[in-house]
């Protein structure tokens, strides 16, 4: 088949689809409003099914795969979208849902004659492939087909031409759905069983927060019934970040999921008993100015994230439980008595596992009891004796320490224990702050975790987690999501090699791993970036040099563009002045939706966004308490560019004072914040992470 008449035929498809969906939107029916739990399940079947025929409405599907099972004597062709759709007087389906097995074909196939299968639920399904094929639907008119296999021509691997074209498009302020070409080894990872703990190490662009919003589609798709949206929850780095990502879910039409900072949740958590201490900007604090890898390495969030201050936080738990059991009686009246052992005997048979207020609160409530039938065992009436009987039992309760995570927390730092696991005067500070409710972000995973130890979680555990940017968190913050799950499924992606947070976060991914056990344990590494152009990701990963931690380097997309530049400037005000040329040039190209500058800190980044408003070009100044992201011109600091992607972005301090040795995770982080377009500027001495002589 030619390739204008394979066009012709799909558009024809394509309208009659169309027509079909919008036939079947048109039929839909009105509105179940009854109250009975028939009507309601009526309802939201119909609310779903609008919502699918809405999605593809809009694009009806992406992808075409001609599949010959085994037994049967010709091929199939399967129609992929983002939403599954099914002629309404035949039932058959017309468009696959990406996420149902058989979909996996789309993703899995990489060439070749030989046989291919998928899990359906009734087995596996063998089979060959005929054609693989990419549509690209906008508006409802076909605007190019792709194929990237079909069988019996010369070359049989499957190209990856769709793929580059869809890279080298310009991005909007929005991360988005990638459907249409999820490679397979991000399919692997996104149709992983629900109920293990996934790991993901991706270099800077691999998809890794993309895989994992459509791992989240695919699971409430592949467990419906069982797993709820607003039982998930996606933890970001930043409230800006959330806002970046926020379009991809509702795209892939998944509604409902808590996208939060473990920050804002972990207060909520506490039901906003304290807050964060705002002179404190860790960001600001390890950023703004030059700090040693020592004081990195000693740093209190480091010590208080990690799982020696948590046995110190079990150790102190476990003494409170066993408070439970007083060491005397409670005797209110002469011959009355009930003994510490008969209270230790009580607790056993009523332990259900529950934490510890709850069985603190039923231990109360049964010596209560125990008292109400004491006093009409013995037949008393008198009411003064009452109160005086109650008065005694509500001070004996009062002995069973009811400690508030905060009051826990601190009597713990008091203790000798913590303090020497702690830096100086670490401790005591603490212990000052928690007076005037006041903590810091290192602060929150072991009060989190003490008060669902004490108190239990509030709502219904999650079905799964998601942890963004994971290689800032500490093990202990691990601990404490832990504790808000039945059992283990969470997608915890990360990239040590943009750990830039090393004063709290981990330094090698078994601080995490081994917090599971290994059979519910998934590790999955993502080596190829498809973000930047080969010429942006070589200059990155030479910026990494000879770093290590056991993460291999970043393997680019064929996809060529422009040579990075790296200008040196005579003077800082020449430096300015180049900025404003080079955004001016870009702005003027026309080539690019969005630009960033970014500035080592918060400083640089100020100066910049001033030349450029006096040479009268509006750019947008990110701070840290950065809610939403704008696109257009961005001026921002590096370390709170990290998760967000630039078309063409201008490292406008690249000195060897602002980057020093110990900042290649920042560089590297910079650079790779690019699609297409990169340039690095600096005054005096170029930083010697960047290897290579300076164009000047
Ligand atoms: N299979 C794919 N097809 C098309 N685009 C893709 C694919 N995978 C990733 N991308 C694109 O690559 C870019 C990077 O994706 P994403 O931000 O999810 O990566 P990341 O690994 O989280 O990056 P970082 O670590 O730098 O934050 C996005 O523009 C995304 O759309």
């Amino acid at each position: 088949m030619t390739v204008q008449s394979a066009f012709q035929e799909e558009a024809k498809r394509i309208d009659e689809v169309l027509a079909d969906i919008r036939k079947q939107l048109r039929e839909i029916g009105p509105r179940y409003t009854g109250n009975d739990f028939t009507e309601q399940m009526l309802e939201l079947q119909r609310e779903q099914r609008e919502q699918r025929l809405n999605v593809a409405e809009r694009e009806p599907y992406f992808g075409r795969i001609d599949f010959q099972e085994d037994a049967k004597p010709a091929p199939k062709p399967l129609y992929i979208g983002k939403a599954g759709v099914a002629d309404q007087r035949t039932n058959e389906v017309m468009v696959v849902d990406w996420r149902a097995p058989v979909a996996s074909l789309f993703y899995a196939f990489s060439g070749g004659e030989a046989p291919i299968a998928y899990e359906s639920p009734d087995g596996e399904v063998e089979g060959t492939v005929h054609l693989k094929r990419n549509l690209l639907v906008r508006e409802g008119k076909l605007e190019r087909v792709v194929d990237s296999y079909v069988r019996g021509q010369e070359d049989e691997s499957v190209t990856d031409e769709f793929l580059l074209y869809r890279l080298g498009e310009n991005k909007d302020n929005k991360l988005r759905d990638i459907v249409s070409t999820i490679q397979q080894e991000q399919d692997r990872i996104i149709r992983t069983d629900k109920n293990k703990a996934v790991f993901i190490q991706g270099v800077a662009g691999s998809g890794k927060t993309t895989v994992a919003l459509h791992r989240l589609a695919y699971l409430l798709y592949r467990y419906a019934g069982s797993v709820r949206a607003d039982r998930m929850v996606i933890f970001a780095p930043n409230r800006m970040f959330l806002d970046y990502i926020s379009g991809v879910l509702p795209e892939l039409g998944v509604g409902d999921i808590l996208q939060t900072t473990f920050a804002d949740w972990g207060l909520d958590q506490l039901g906003q008993t304290v807050r964060l201490d705002e002179a404190y900007d860790p960001m600001a604090y390890w950023f703004e100015q030059p700090r040693t890898r020592e004081e990195l390495l000693a740093s209190a969030g480091r010590v208080k994230g990690s799982l020696a201050f948590k046995a110190l936080v079990d150790a102190k738990l476990a003494l409170t439980e066993a408070s439970l059991i007083p060491d005397e009686p409670f005797e209110p009246m002469a011959g009355w008595r009930v003994t510490p052992s008969m209270i230790a005997e009580w607790l056993a048979t009523d332990d259900v596992g529950e934490p510890y207020m709850k069985r603190r609160a039923r231990l109360v409530s049964r010596l209560k009891r125990w008292l109400e039938s004491e006093w009409k065992a013995r037949r008393q009436t008198d009411a003064k004796l009452k109160a005086k009987l109650n008065a005694k039992l509500n001070a004996y309760a009062k002995k069973i320490p009811a400690p508030t995570p905060a009051q826990l927390y601190a009597s713990l730092l008091a203790e000798p224990a913590a303090q020497a696991l702690l830096p100086a005067k670490s401790a005591a500070a603490t212990i000052k702050q928690l007076k005037a409710a006041l903590i810091r972000p290192e602060d929150l995973a072991p009060l989190v975790y003490v008060q669902v130890r004490l108190n239990g979680f509030e709502g219904s555990p999650y079905d799964h987690i998601v942890i963004d940017e994971a290689q800032d968190y500490s093990p202990f913050q691990l601990e404490a999501l832990k504790l808000c799950q039945r059992q283990p499924s969470m997608t915890v992606l990360g990239d040590l090699q943009q750990g830039i947070h090393g004063y709290a976060g981990i330094h090698g991914w078994t601080e995490l791993t081994s917090l599971f056990p290994q059979a519910d344990t998934g590790y999955y590494e993502l080596d190829r970036s498809y973000r930047s152009t080969m010429e942006i990701i070589e200059f990155a990963n030479r910026v990494l040099g000879g770093m290590g931690d056991g993460v291999k380097p970043a393997v680019p997309v064929f996809r060529s563009g422009e040579a990075v530049d790296v200008v040196r400037a005579a003077t800082d005000e020449r430096r300015l002045d180049d900025v404003v040329a080079t955004v001016r040039d870009w702005q003027r190209s026309g080539e690019y939706r969005t630009i960033a500058v970014l500035g080592r800190n918060i400083a640089s980044c100020d100066g910049i966004a001033a030349r450029l408003r006096e040479a009268g070009i509006e750019a947008a100044l990110v701070q840290s308490k950065q809610e939403a992201y704008g696109g257009g011109l961005t001026v921002v600091p590096a370390y709170l560019a990290k998760g967000l992607e630039f078309d063409a972005v201008l490292v406008a301090d690249a000195d060897g004072v602002s980057y020093g040795v110990n900042d290649a995770k920042l560089l590297y982080v910079a650079c790779t914040r690019a699609l297409h377009k990169l340039k690095l500027l600096y005054r005096g001495e170029l930083t010697s992470l960047v290897a290579e002589p300076a164009a000047v």
